[in-house]
């Protein structure tokens, strides 16, 4: 499928384990929507940054090259720049983590920039029940692998969402790529 593009593999499961213990040296922030809105009926996560991870450098440039790959091979884009930090996600079982269906597309003068998203499994499917990201290029919605360090890429304004998890946390890593507007 086109829409959806699954890499796996993007990291290994022990840079998935290093990226989570570095993010939880890092300040944490309950998850804000577009628009600077908490709506815990949409979302419910706690996000850290990675530019605020120490020693983070090297997973950014992971991010660029399997961005830039994936674009060149399957969506070829007009992609101009990586304009925000890519966000740690923790959905909790205990806090009732989640987020509904939505587009990553904005009214921000950076998130209606937003053309590709892509999102990296950071835990071990094991470690948590629901919690499966859902995306939606057409009439059925299609599940994202759960494989630790598995990447999927899909056009930021396809409507896709992160189910309840049920029991335990799931971590994952969200990028974004920038470019003018489609036409
Ligand atoms: O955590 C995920 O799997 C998805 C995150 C997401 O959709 C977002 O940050 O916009
Ligand atoms: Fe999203």
């Amino acid at each position: 499928m086109l829409e959806v593009h699954s890499i796996p593999g993007a990291f290994t499961a022990r840079e998935c384990e290093q990226i989570v213990a570095a993010s939880q040296k890092a300040p944490a922030n309950e998850a804000l929507l577009v628009g600077q809105n908490k709506d815990h009926n949409l979302r419910r996560a706690d996000v850290t940054w990675l530019d605020d991870v120490d020693g983070s450098d090297w997973v950014m440039s992971r991010l660029i090259n399997l961005v830039r790959r994936s674009n060149t091979s399957k969506f070829d884009f007009d992609l101009r720049e990586f304009a925000e930090s890519p966000q740690i996600a923790c959905y909790k079982a205990s806090d009732g983590g989640h987020f509904a269906w939505h587009s990553d597309i904005g009214d921000g003068p950076v998130a209606r920039k937003r053309k590709l998203s892509m999102v990296v499994q950071l835990s071990k499917p094991g470690m948590y029940d629901g919690g499966d990201l859902e995306i939606m290029p057409g009439a059925y919605a299609v599940t994202a692998s759960r494989h630790q360090g598995s990447a999927t890429i899909f056009p930021s304004f396809l409507l896709h969402q992160v189910t309840p998890v049920e029991n335990g946390d799931r971590y994952s890593l969200t990028v974004w790529a920038h470019g003018p507007a489609f036409r």
